[in-house]
């Protein structure tokens, strides 16, 4: 079966720190990573190197069998990558609804009377549907958490990439979002989730990566993974 997902000894620096070294990484169609490590370890620019955001040094990153390193952030999203950000930014004077509608038709190049129904079963999809009319400035924490997930959703993507998305929550709110998460991933769509809630985090992958100082520390059954002495010692706390 063919990737869906290809990095190949991915390398960025910013100066001399390299924030980005030697990443190999692979996803199958519908799989879900997960992705911990501790602060500044290069999760986020991970990320950004994914969905287009930022060059990387040298390397190559291929999605669905096809070479999109030099791609910028648009033609990557119209292929189907979807990313969530850390913070939160919703356009917030325009309603739930609206901030959807430009996901799909700025974001994946969708027609506006083409992307309503679709807008509609992402409104349902993230539990936002009671709030579709509501400014997005209005919203709590968690609802705004939902809305970022449900305007990478509106692109329509094959791979959503959740950056952070439980940090911040309580723990009733951290367990819907799960269960929300849990259904996107059932619907088919591969996810790549960096989170440092990692009990949240196995609830949904079925593998982890470790990164640390830009490097893949481990990777494999999250168990596994968590059970390595080196994880560990690195992220003694993480778990807990
Ligand atoms: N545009 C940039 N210019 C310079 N340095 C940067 C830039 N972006 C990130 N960095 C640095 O790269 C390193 C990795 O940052 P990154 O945000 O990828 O880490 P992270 O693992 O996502 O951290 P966190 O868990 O805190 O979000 C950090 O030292 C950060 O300061």
């Amino acid at each position: 079966m063919q990737q869906l997902l290809v990095l190949e000894q991915v390398h960025k620096r910013y100066g001399s720190v390299k924030v980005t070294d030697d990443l190999s990484l692979a996803l199958a169609p519908g799989e879900a990573l997960g992705i911990i490590g501790p602060n500044g370890a290069g999760k986020s620019t991970l990320f950004n190197l994914i969905a287009g955001g930022v060059a990387a040094d040298s390397g190559r990153i291929s999605f669905q069998g096809e070479d999109v390193t030099r791609e910028p952030v648009f033609k990557r999203c119209q292929r189907g990558i979807g990313r969530s950000h850390q913070i939160p930014h919703p356009f917030v004077k325009m309603t739930v609804f609206e901030n959807l509608l430009v996901g799909a038709t700025f974001g994946a190049g969708q027609s506006e009377k083409d992307s309503y129904a679709w807008c509609a079963h992402i409104l349902e999809l993230t539990g936002l549907m009671k709030k579709a009319n509501a400014p997005a400035g209005s919203l709590t924490l968690l609802e705004r958490k939902r809305l970022e997930m449900a305007r990478a959703l509106a692109t329509r993507p094959q791979l959503l990439l959740l950056d952070e998305i439980a940090g911040g929550l309580t723990e009733p709110e951290c367990l819907e979002l799960v269960g929300t998460i849990q259904g996107i991933h059932r619907s088919g769509t591969a996810i790549i989730w960096i989170e440092h809630i990692v009990h949240a985090l196995l609830a949904v992958v079925s593998r982890l990566a470790v990164i640390n100082f830009g490097r893949k520390l481990d990777e494999g059954e999250p168990n596994a993974v968590m059970a390595n002495p080196k994880v560990q010692e690195i992220y003694m706390g993480i778990g807990s």
